[in-house]
Formats: C-alpha cells, structure tokens, sequence
C-alpha cells in the first residue's frame, strides 16, 4: 500500500451512493487495514451540520460493522461542508479543509459533474489532486470527448478515476484467472467453439426512490453503457500479459473498439420495456409511471436489452447479448456462455442434445460447467450435469476495492478516457433508434421475467 490521498472529499455526501455505498466501503475498508489514515470531507447541497453528517457516516459503518482505531479516528475528525459545486468559491473552501494531497469523488449527477469540472478550471488546483468520477461518464459520445477534454486540463490522466464498481467487483480477477491460469479454456475462447455470449444483470429491485436521476438514464445508461460493457470487454480481451493499469486497460480498449451493434441495425438487436404493477417476494410495487418522481412521457425504460458484435479474429459472427432490468421475478446476474452443438453425437445414444453451456455467476462469483454425460442407469441415455464452484465473497466489497485504488493512486481498475467515450459510440444507434420510437417501449409485469413475447436467454 502506498497511499498518495491525504483526504478524501465526497461530493453528493447527501446522496444515495455515498450512504449505501461509498460510506460502508470507506468504513469497511479502514476495519481491513487499520494502518490506513485518511481525512473524510462530506460535501453536499443540503445544510447539515458536522454532527448530522457523522452520524450518517456511523450509521452507514454500522452496516458492515466497521470498527478499529482508523475507523474511530476518522469518525471523530470527519467534517461537513454545504456547497453548490458548481461554484468555483464553494469548491475553494473544499480545497482550504484538506490535508494532504486531495482526491474529489464526485457522487453527483452526470451534469452537475461537468459543470463542477468547469468551475474546476477556474481555481489553481492543490497538487496530487485526484478526481473520481461515477458512471454514468457524461450522457452521451460528445459530452464525454468534452468532459475528457475539460479533464485533461486539470490533472494527468493517471490522476482520473472514471469508476465502474463492477471492475472492483473480484469479478474481473476472477474472470482473468479462470480465463488464463486454465490451458483447457483460452484454446476454446473464440468463434470456432463458442456460439453466443449472453451477460444479464437483472434485479428484483425497483426503482428505490431514484427517479431524479434514474428517470433520465434508464437501463441501457443505467447498466449497459457502462457495467455490461465492461464485463464484455474484460471476458472477450486478448490475453494482458501483467494485470497493470496499461495492459489491462490496452486490452479492454482494443476489444470496445471493435465492437459495434449487431448487423449495425437497432431494430433486430435491441429491445426495451417498462415495468407496470406487481409483486415481488410478497411486496407491492408500483408501475415504474406511479413512482414518486417520474415523468411518464420521458418514456424511461426499466429493462433494456442489445447485441453486439466485436470485429476481431477471435469474435467475428459470435452474438454477444446484454441484458439488464429492474423489479424482475428472479434476480439472475450472470454471463452465459453457450459453445457449439457436438458435430456428431454417435447413434444409439439417446437423450439431452443441448449444448455446453458455461454459467459465471456475478457478485457473489461463482460457476457452473454444464455437460452432458451417460446417465447412471441406463449407459445409453445422455443426461446433463453441473460442475460447480464458487470464488467465494471476496474480501472486500466491489466499492472498497475502487476507494483502495483511487486512495493509492492505481487507475488498473477505472475506465480509461477512450474507452468511456467508445461505451457511448457502441449506444449511439440505439439511443438514436428509441428517441425515434422505431422500437416499442414494451411493458412487463413488476416480479415476472420481462415480456411474455421475448425470447428466454439460457
Ligand atoms: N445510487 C446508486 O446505487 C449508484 C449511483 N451511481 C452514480 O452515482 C451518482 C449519484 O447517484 P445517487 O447518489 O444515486 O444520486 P442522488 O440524487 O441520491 O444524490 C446526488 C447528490 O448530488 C447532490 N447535488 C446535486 N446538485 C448539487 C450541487 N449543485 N452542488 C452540490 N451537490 C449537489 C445532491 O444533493 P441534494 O440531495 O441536496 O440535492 C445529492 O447529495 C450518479 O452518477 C449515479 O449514476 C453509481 C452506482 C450506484
Ligand atoms: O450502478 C448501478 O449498479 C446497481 C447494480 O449494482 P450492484 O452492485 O448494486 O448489484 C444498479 O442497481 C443501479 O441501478 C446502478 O446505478
């Protein structure tokens, strides 16, 4: 650990992420590594006081039961500042309460973001500043060549953050070691054995009050521009050869670059729906157009779903789907990999035909090996298997392990300038085609598995 953070500044410290996420991830990251000290500033519109703002900060460690002498120190010094940052004076007065080399975290709005960016511009920045920035990465391919723009003003690139909690998920390490400390899987990696790649994150959770920023992104922002994209481009890269910031990055960057919308047609490779009323593990939920917040003619979908293709060697003609939704029946986060139908299944066996399908499960990690195998009676009739393991927990959660990297100065596990402005590229012809209604905005019941005409994956 060589921590560069003297203090860590939240911005949007009243928000959602920074309680239910960031604080946690700060409170259990200080109980793993007591020897870690840092200073806390919480940020935001609303006018607390320090005392409100530690007790948020001690409710929200009490959730991952965080203790320990870091945990107390920084319980006792944390401070509160209102500020309107999109006022250079306000992010001034930020600057003066920090010690040490700063780094922002910006828990805000995509927009108020950039505009805290611009004010930015306007002050001489405290040396080793550090900024933090939460996806969504502007709202579409031109506001985040302007944004990249506007940073690369400000600090060195290797001072930006642009974070993607699923990369802090154990997941992408787990994918890079299942993928490349195995010789059987890497030969088999490619368009020759493997027939399509499905990744779903559906969630039974519904909107949970977030309608001021959810309303204007939707699940395609919301999940596939950014976290599935991702995850796409971790499982389908070319072999890093170290796990550090540049290889890792370079390699993600060369599989985005080469993917585009399947058949370049929005019409055949994507599809959306909204969910209406229903019920989910015995609880009521509203139709998304009843929640406090939401402005029905945005005509904001709750479960998106797109296919793409990546133009190498490896992936040409493999159809890789991304699928993500909100208040679904079962919670399903996975990546499905379905390899190619046996050429010949000899005569005189009988029984399950389907393909092999690998399943890795996200957060908590886990696999399943699906084969097909003589049944236990009679040697003469196929039966299926799995194979399973789990990765187990991780250590750390998903957000601890991206506080670890923005505190110790290592972007390994953040979004690169280019490629967030390649996520947006890949969306543009599906944005474009949904703006334009050209593909319904179909509805689906609030607990079930998404429309009744769309096709089940796996
Ligand atoms: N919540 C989540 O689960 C996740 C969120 N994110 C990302 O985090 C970001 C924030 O999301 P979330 O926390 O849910 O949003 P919220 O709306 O809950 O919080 C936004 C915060 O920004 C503050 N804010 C808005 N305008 C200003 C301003 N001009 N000056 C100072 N503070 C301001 C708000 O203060 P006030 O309340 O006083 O207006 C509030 O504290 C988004 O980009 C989202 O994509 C990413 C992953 C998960
Ligand atoms: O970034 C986001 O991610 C969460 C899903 O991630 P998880 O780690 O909480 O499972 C999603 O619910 C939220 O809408 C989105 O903004």
């Amino acid at each position: 650990m060589t921590q560069s953070v003297g203090t860590l500044v939240i911005l949007g410290a009243s928000g959602d992420l920074s309680s239910r996420l960031l604080l946690p991830a700060i409170g259990q990251l200080l109980t793993h590594h007591p020897e870690r000290r840092f200073h806390l500033v919480g940020s935001g519109a609303e006018d607390w006081s320090d005392a409100k703002w530690r007790s948020v900060v001690k409710a929200s460690f009490k959730t991952v039961k965080a203790g320990g002498p870091a945990v107390e120190q920084l319980l006792k010094s944390t401070v509160y500042l209102p500020a309107d940052v999109t006022k250079p004076d306000d992010l001034q007065t930020i600057f003066d309460a920090c010690e040490g080399a700063p780094a922002l975290y910006f828990a805000l709005p995509p927009a108020i973001t950039a505009k805290a960016c611009e004010a930015l511009g306007k002050l001489t920045l405290p040396a080793g500043l550090t900024l933090a920035l939460e996806k969504p990465f502007g709202t579409d391919k031109r506001s985040a060549i302007a944004l990249n723009k506007r940073l690369a003003t400000l600090v060195p690139e290797d001072q930006i953050h642009r974070v993607d909690h699923f990369l802090g998920n154990s997941t992408v390490l787990n994918l890079i070691g299942l993928r490349f400390a195995n010789s059987i899987l890497e030969p088999v990696w490619n368009g020759d054995h493997i027939q399509s790649v499905d990744i779903v994150y559906d969630e039974s959770l519904g909107l949970e009050d977030r309608a001021r920023y959810y309303d204007h992104a939707g699940a395609l922002m919301d999940m596939i521009q950014s976290h599935l994209l991702q995850v796409l481009a971790v499982f389908a890269m070319e072999p890093p050869s170290a796990l550090d910031a540049t290889d890792l990055r370079d390699a993600k960057a060369m599989v985005l670059r080469a993917t585009r919308l399947w058949k370049d047609d929005p019409l055949i490779s994507s599809r959306r729906a909204r969910y209406t009323a229903g019920t989910i593990d015995g609880q009521k939920l509203p139709a998304y157009t009843n929640e406090p917040g939401v402005d029905p003619t945005n005509d904001t979908e709750t479960l998106a779903e797109m296919t793409v293709q990546i133009d190498t060697w490896r992936w040409a003609g493999v159809p890789f789907t991304l699928r993500s939704g909100k208040a679904l029946g079962t919670r399903r986060r996975e990546i499905l990999v379905t390899f190619k139908p046996a050429r010949h299944i000899p005569r005189g066996l009988r029984g399950h035909r389907e393909p092999t399908m690998l399943r890795i499960m996200l957060a908590p990690d886990a696999m399943s090996l699906e084969l097909n195998i003589n049944g236990p009676d009679d040697p003469h009739e196929i039966e299926r298997v799995a194979l399973s393991a789990d990765f187990g927990p991780g250590l750390l959660l998903a957000y601890a392990e991206v506080l670890e990297g923005i505190l110790d100065g290592d972007p390994s596990l953040s979004v690169r300038g280019d490629t967030a402005v390649e996520m947006w590229r890949i969306v543009a012809p599906v944005i474009a085609a949904w703006k334009k209604d050209e593909v319904p905005l179909q509805t689906y019941r609030a607990g079930s598995d998404g429309p009744a005409s769309w096709k089940k994956i796996g």
